[in-house]
């Protein structure tokens, strides 16, 4: 397949290495605002900045290429980015995250929170750990999981506090995001009550999950309309 990466920092250069290896060719490398054209492209993989995603996005539905979106932080435009893609009867991935793992975490999140519902006595709360370059917080990850929550019933809506709080209104999900290091991504889920404890995790080892995944959704997109998403890649929802 002929890639463009569009966004060529730590994402971008994992997927290259993979892609490579794997006999695909990388067309376009786009790290700036230069000009460049979708010629000879057959999927497009875009990891870049939020404001920028939408830009490469909205091109990609115009020109009729493929794409697959990990950037997170532009997700108040993703019904106007979804409603291009249908009128432009595009093809169209977008994942907070892509790693098989955190894919299956996804799904365990909602199926626990539907079971803790019947018990209002367990408060949950969540704490998300990525290094320190990241710029948006809390992570798109931890707002997917929060997402997960808020479809069982309990749960209203989420909020960006500094420490697990107490104070915390009782319908709002707590997420601390903290910044440490070269820490690739790490997600903790938290149900407590006076009587127990009940955590579920996530900690990528590296990269190579994010870089895997977008590489398969990619090349699983292609030939295909629409918009779907990482559950659909891995047939998992
Ligand atoms: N969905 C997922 O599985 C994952 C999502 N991410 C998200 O992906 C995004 C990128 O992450 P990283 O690669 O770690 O960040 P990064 O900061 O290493 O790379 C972003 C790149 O975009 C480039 N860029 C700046 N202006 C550009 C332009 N006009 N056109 C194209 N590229 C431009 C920057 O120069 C930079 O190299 C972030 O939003 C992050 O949260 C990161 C890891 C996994
Ligand atoms: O910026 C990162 O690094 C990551 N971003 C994604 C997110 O915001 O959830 C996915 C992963 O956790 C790494």
């Amino acid at each position: 397949m002929k890639i463009a990466l569009l966004g060529y920092g730590k994402m971008g250069q994992a997927i290259e290495k993979i892609a490579l290896a794997q006999g695909h060719e990388i067309v376009i490398k786009k790290d700036d605002v230069a000009p460049f054209s979708f010629e000879g492209v057959d999927v497009a993989i875009d990891f870049s900045l939020p404001h920028i995603a939408v830009s490469h996005i909205t091109r990609c539905f115009n020109e009729g290429i493929p794409i697959v979106s990990g950037t997170t932080g532009w997700l108040d435009q993703y019904e106007t980015m979804t409603t291009l893609c249908k009128e432009k009867n595009g093809s169209f991935i977008y994942a907070s995250n892509f790693s098989i793992g955190v894919n299956i975490f996804f799904e365990i999140n909602k199926k626990l929170a539907e079971y803790m519902a019947p018990h209002p006595s367990y408060k949950v709360s969540m704490e998300e750990i990525h290094h320190t370059q990241k710029l948006d917080a809390p992570s798109g990850t931890a707002i997917t999981l929060a997402e997960g929550i808020i479809a069982a019933g309990t749960y209203t809506n989420w909020k960006e506090t500094e420490s697990d709080s107490n104070t915390m209104e009782a319908h709002t999900i707590p997420i601390v995001s903290k910044r440490e290091g070269m820490v690739p991504g790490t997600h903790i889920i938290t149900y407590k009550n006076e009587i127990d404890t009940l955590q579920l995790s996530h900690e990528a080892h590296s990269r190579v999950g994010f870089a895997q995944g977008a590489l398969v959704a990619a090349l699983w997109l292609v030939g295909k309309k629409g918009i779907f998403s990482m559950a659909d890649v891995l047939n998992i929802s």
